[in-house]
């Protein structure tokens, strides 16, 4: 990249960076070595010509679309799997996914949860049958759990699986509209198989949900096999090539195998055997909902590295009347907006190899038996989902605004970016839903705060909270930290004391429960920060990098602290003891971190790495040829390939004859 002619802009600012930029690259990719591998496997896929597209894929019908994202995914697939086995490596497909689809491949449901619900939820004998088909596209994919009238309540799902110990088969059935799975990616034309999570019936009793793994379509012919119907839900806001889609059974036959039976069984006479915890089957959801923080970190940086750029390269208005037009990055306004989108990707990756270490320990642990971490993980999985998510979405469309008009062209990536961010707060369960599930826990940890008993280590701080609740506050990073563990502990104390309030008055705990839930919901939102803040700042003062480095780290790692302190201010000054002078002390430290950032802000988002090919930008290239772009864009459009469109013959022509009459 560096050979590239570029802005002279950006010339200058990446002439004053204070660290490596390699060195940044290498600590992000975990190594020079991996950086090296992911270069190479990205100038392989980017440089298949089949892969790039002609014309601008907005222009497409959306079945034109959708077809061009099945080709384009095909031809992914074949290049990946040559290259594993020519070079023995596994390789990011999502990373680069942005770059082939724009938006997000219509296989992302084969990867991201059918394989991975074979793996989590069928026992040694049913991988052995599906997994090696799957992983190797003989059979392809999706997770239907959604239904048109239940997402967040899977409980009330209504897909049944009838037990019939004659034929030793399930009948599955969707009897009502409401029962139609809906949503699931790939299923709409894509895929000829998928999990279905149905609720188990066995002699007229319901034993919950299960998942079932079932054949939809004809291998040969992809026709929807007798007694299925599926079909494609139609545009949404993004997530336009996913291609999610509708399915309903109508006594649709399946073998008794066919349950992924890992956890619970079906036995050949019908009965049932429970498996160590029911809760294991919604495993694969908090195994995404993992992902999903990590996923957050790379949406952040590819918003982030577009509005940086575009911010160094764009001149408007004047700082002082007789001074030049300036960048609009020094405006002190500008780095408010940017600098806490490149700090938020460093935090969610942080926290996402946290709580990926804490998922694997938690599977291994579960491998031998003992279940006793995963109330612990699912909590924090929930939370740090819910949060990550929401940030994320906030801090692309901050990015987007901050780009002013252009943000909202189709052609600064900007709106794409946001449709696929947002998703994210809704899918893998709804933020609020997955808040006041961590909401549960931590009222349960306080309870058994109050009776003195040892606390799961994420939420020890309430201990420690309900022991000395007057610690003075101290304007370092640590005590920051510790300040935001004091706003959870207090919101979780205010919102467990307001359902026993209710609870005195005559109110039932589910009705009390509801009645506090904003309390409940915000308490585990100030847990999910609080988590955010230690782990993302422990981790920055383990990290070994150079001392220019390290310092830039710790800035951006600090930078988020002080933004989150003085966003929910009012918090601390309910739950901690901040003063107002303290409160202008960090506002003040803020402003430090901006003006230290804004010399490296290029060099920063340059550190992403994000090929021009991923970054898909008008705005974000790493050239900065910002308008040159946007006008050879432009004229892409269909209407500029003709000097007059007929629409002037037909409508327009005649509309100012009709006037002149
Ligand atoms: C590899 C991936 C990498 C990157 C990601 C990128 C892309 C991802 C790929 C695909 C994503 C694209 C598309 C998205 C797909 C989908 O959306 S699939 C559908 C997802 N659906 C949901 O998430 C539904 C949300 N709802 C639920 O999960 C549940 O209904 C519930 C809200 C948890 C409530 O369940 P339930 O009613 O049964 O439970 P409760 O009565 O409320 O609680 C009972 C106790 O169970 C505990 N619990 C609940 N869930 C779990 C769990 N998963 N694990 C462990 N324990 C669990 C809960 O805490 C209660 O405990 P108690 O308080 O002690 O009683
Ligand atoms: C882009 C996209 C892709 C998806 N892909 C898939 C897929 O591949 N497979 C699949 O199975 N599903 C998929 N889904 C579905 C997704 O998982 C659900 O939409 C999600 O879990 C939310 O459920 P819901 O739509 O029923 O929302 P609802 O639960 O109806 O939410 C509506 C409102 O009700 C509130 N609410 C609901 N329950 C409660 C409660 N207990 N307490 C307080 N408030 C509550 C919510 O907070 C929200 O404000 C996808 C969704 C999207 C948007």
């Amino acid at each position: 990249m560096a050979n590239v002619k570029c802005n002279p802009d950006l010339v200058r600012e990446r002439a004053k960076c204070s660290f490596d930029v390699n060195e940044l690259i290498h600590l992000i990719d975990g190594g020079e070595n991996a950086t090296k591998e992911k270069r190479h496997f990205e100038e392989t896929i980017f440089s298949v010509k089949e892969l790039q597209d002609a014309v601008p894929e907005e222009y497409l019908s959306h079945k034109d679309r959708y077809e061009n994202a099945v080709r384009k995914a095909t031809i992914l697939r074949d290049v990946c799997r040559e290259y594993m086995k020519k070079y023995n490596y596994k390789p990011n497909r999502f990373r680069v996914g942005h770059g082939v689809f724009k938006d997000v491949s219509p296989f992302l449901l084969h990867d991201g949860m059918f394989v991975a619900t074979i793996i989590g939820q069928g026992t040694p004998e049913q991988q052995a049958e599906w997994l090696p088909k799957a992983e190797n596209m003989q059979i392809i994919g999706t997770y239907a759990q959604t239904e048109l009238g239940h997402g967040s309540f899977i409980r009330g799902l209504e897909t049944r699986a009838t037990y019939d110990p004659k034929t030793e088969e399930f009948i599955l059935n969707n009897a009502t509209l409401s029962s139609f799975k809906w949503w699931p990616g790939g299923l709409g034309s894509t895929v000829n198989h998928c999990i279905v999570v149905a609720q188990l019936f066995i002699n007229g009793k319901s034993y919950g949900i299960q998942p079932f793994i079932v054949q939809i379509r004809d291998l040969n012919t992809h026709k929807p096999l007798p007694g299925v119907k599926v079909g494609e839900i139609g545009p949404k806001m993004g997530f336009q090539t996913a291609n999610n889609g509708f399915l309903g059974f109508e006594n649709f036959r399946i073998p008794r195998m066919n349950m992924l039976m890992k956890n619970a069984q079906v036995l050949k006479d019908g009965t049932f055997v429970k498996g160590m915890n029911e809760k294991l089957t919604y495993g694969t959801m908090v195994m995404v909902r993992v992902g999903i923080v990590g996923d957050c970190s790379l949406n952040t940086s590819l918003a982030a590295t577009i509005a940086v750029r575009y911010s160094a390269v764009r001149h408007q208005s004047k700082i002082k009347a007789k001074e030049p037009e300036v960048q609009i990055l020094d405006y002190v306004t500008q780095q408010h907006k940017l600098f806490i989108a490149i700090a938020s990707s460093h935090v969610f990756r942080n926290v996402y190899s946290w709580l990926s270490k804490s998922y694997l320990n938690v599977m291994k642990d579960l491998a031998q038996g003992k279940q006793d971490h995963l109330p612990e993980l699912h909590a924090t999985a929930c939370c740090l989902k819910a949060v990550c998510s929401r940030d994320a979405g906030s801090v692309v469309e901050e990015c987007r605004l901050a780009c002013g008009g252009h943000g909202y062209m189709t052609s600064s990536n900007l709106p794409l970016v946001y449709g696929f961010t947002i998703a994210t707060v809704t899918y893998e369960g709804e933020q609020t839903v997955l808040l006041l599930q961590t909401a549960r826990y931590l009222v349960k940890a306080w309870l058994a705060a109050l009776q003195g008993k040892v606390l799961a280590p994420s939420v020890s701080y309430l201990s420690d909270w309900l022991k000395n609740d007057n610690v003075r506050w101290q304007n370092t990073p640590e005590g920051i930290v510790k300040g935001f563990q004091h706003v959870a502990a207090g919101k979780v104390k205010a919102a467990y004391d307001t359902i026993q309030k209710y609870i005195k008055l005559g109110k039932d705990y589910e009705d009390a429960w509801n009645l506090a839930s904003v309390q409940l919901m915000k308490a585990s939102e100030a847990h999910s920060r609080s988590i955010l803040c230690e782990v993302s700042w422990g981790e920055v003062i383990r990290t070994s990098a150079s001392p220019n480095l390290l310092q830039v780290l710790k800035q951006l790692a600090q930078l988020y602290l002080v933004y989150w302190t003085l966003e929910t201010s009012g918090d601390f000054l309910v739950y901690s003891n901040i003063s107002k002078d303290d409160i202008a002390i960090l506002r003040e430290k803020y402003e430090e971190l901006l003006a230290a950032i804004r010399p490296n802000a290029v060099g920063l988002v340059d550190a992403f790495d994000l090929r021009d090919e991923i970054l898909h930008s008008t705005l974000g290239s790493y050239d900065g040829r910002v308008y040159e772009r946007l006008m050879e864009e432009a004229l892409k459009s269909p209407l500029n390939q003709e000097s007059v469109n007929a629409s002037f013959h037909k409508y327009l022509k005649p509309l100012m004859e009709k006037a002149k009459l």
